[in-house]
């Protein structure tokens, strides 16, 4: 069903770019962020807190920027999906009081900079660089708290995208309308519709119909965090064209029914063949890296990949009939691809 791919790049290579970048920008005495080896060791990432005066015009990565008012939760997302963090911990996460800038080098494919900005920031503060840091943004995400009134963060999002489009006219404009876990299917549908409907109105008043803006109903508590930052990530691999292809060649040759390419470190999905996603699919992948992930230490250790894999099939076998109700399973069952036992096929 998945075929886990994107191994972490040696570490040297990414320690002597690392190195190298900072001497070039002049910024080799940048200090760690408070969980920067929780992030060397669970996702090969390195973090920074800058400076609103940060020089960093000749970063290459693309940048993707994590904005919205305060306790929206910028920073539990990206802890979330970038550190393995569990929801609940994000509760004793503190405000984010200046921006944190994170390299995220998982793969060849997954390699860009997050920078998560505090709540309270000014743009009209003459000491931030709002050109210098939206000059080289590909991905600009607003995340809106669905549970509080939305208003305030409404007109926040309108400036934010209208002084980014002035600067940079190729940024994808994407809004995380999240928190979502706390509203009813029905509220879900309703807020999607009021917020797209605002915004879209705000942005036609002045002139400027023609940004587009991306909307998800995101929560932490779900895999839907982690299916719209794959959604976001993927804009801007500029090989996703062709890796889509190939991943139709190999499902239209194989039998298999869904593929996934994924970064397993943080189960982004970076590409994944032209039939729909169906979510509950996604789930299935997800779950099956978590097993991987959780006993690959135990078996990798004796090197020993056929007892490996064969644990791992059992281990999902065995989750598959805990965590999955009887309707999902009767309907993966019916699917092209299960096995006579209806268990779907996993490829490792
Ligand atoms: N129910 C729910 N709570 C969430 C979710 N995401 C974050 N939170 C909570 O929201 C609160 C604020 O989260 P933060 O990540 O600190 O928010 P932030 O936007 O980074 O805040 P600042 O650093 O002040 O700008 C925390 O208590 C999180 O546990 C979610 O998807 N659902």
């Amino acid at each position: 069903m998945s075929q886990v791919l994107g191994k972490p790049q040696p570490q040297n290579e990414d320690d002597d770019d690392e190195e190298e970048e900072d001497e070039l920008v002049g910024l080799a005495d940048y200090g760690d962020g408070p969980d920067s080896s929780d992030a060397d060791l669970d996702s090969g990432a390195e973090e920074g807190v800058l400076d609103f005066s940060d020089p960093f015009s000749s970063e290459v990565k693309p940048r993707i920027l994590l904005m919205g008012l305060r306790r929206s939760g910028k920073s539990s997302i990206q802890k979330v999906v970038f550190h393995k963090m569990s929801p609940n911990e994000t509760l004793f996460l503190e405000s984010t009081n200046k921006i944190c800038r994170e390299d995220v080098s998982n793969s060849s494919f997954v390699n860009f900079q997050i920078w998560d900005f505090p709540g309270q920031i000014d743009f009209f503060d003459p000491t931030f660089d709002y050109e210098m840091i939206f000059r080289g943004t590909g991905a600009l995400i607003f995340v809106i708290d669905s549970q509080d009134d939305y208003m305030e963060a409404l007109a926040r999002l309108h400036l934010t995208v209208t002084r980014a489009y002035k600067v940079n006219t190729d940024i994808n404009f994407e809004v995380f309308i999240h928190k979502v876990d706390g509203l009813s299917d029905d509220h879900k549908i309703e807020t999607q519709r009021d917020i797209h409907q605002r915004a879209n109105d705000d942005l036609a008043d002045a002139g400027l119909e023609k940004i587009h803006l991306s909307f998800y109903l995101t929560s932490i508590y779900d895999h839907s965090i982690f299916e719209a930052f794959s959604k976001v990530v993927q804009k801007l691999i500029p090989q996703l064209p062709t890796l889509e292809n190939l991943l139709n060649i190999f499902i239209s040759n194989s039998g298999i029914e869904k593929a996934f390419l994924f970064d397993v470190v943080s189960k982004i999905y970076i590409a994944t063949d032209s039939t729909p996603v169906d979510m509950q699919t996604y789930e299935l992948c997800c779950d099956m890296i978590d097993v991987v992930i959780d006993i690959s230490c135990i078996y990798l250790i004796d090197y020993n990949f056929h007892c490996f894999r064969k644990a791992i099939h059992e281990v999902f076998e065995v989750r598959m009939k805990v965590v999955k109700s009887r309707k999902v399973q009767n309907r993966l069952q019916k699917k092209k691809g299960a096995t006579p036992n209806g268990t779907p096929r996993v490829l490792l």
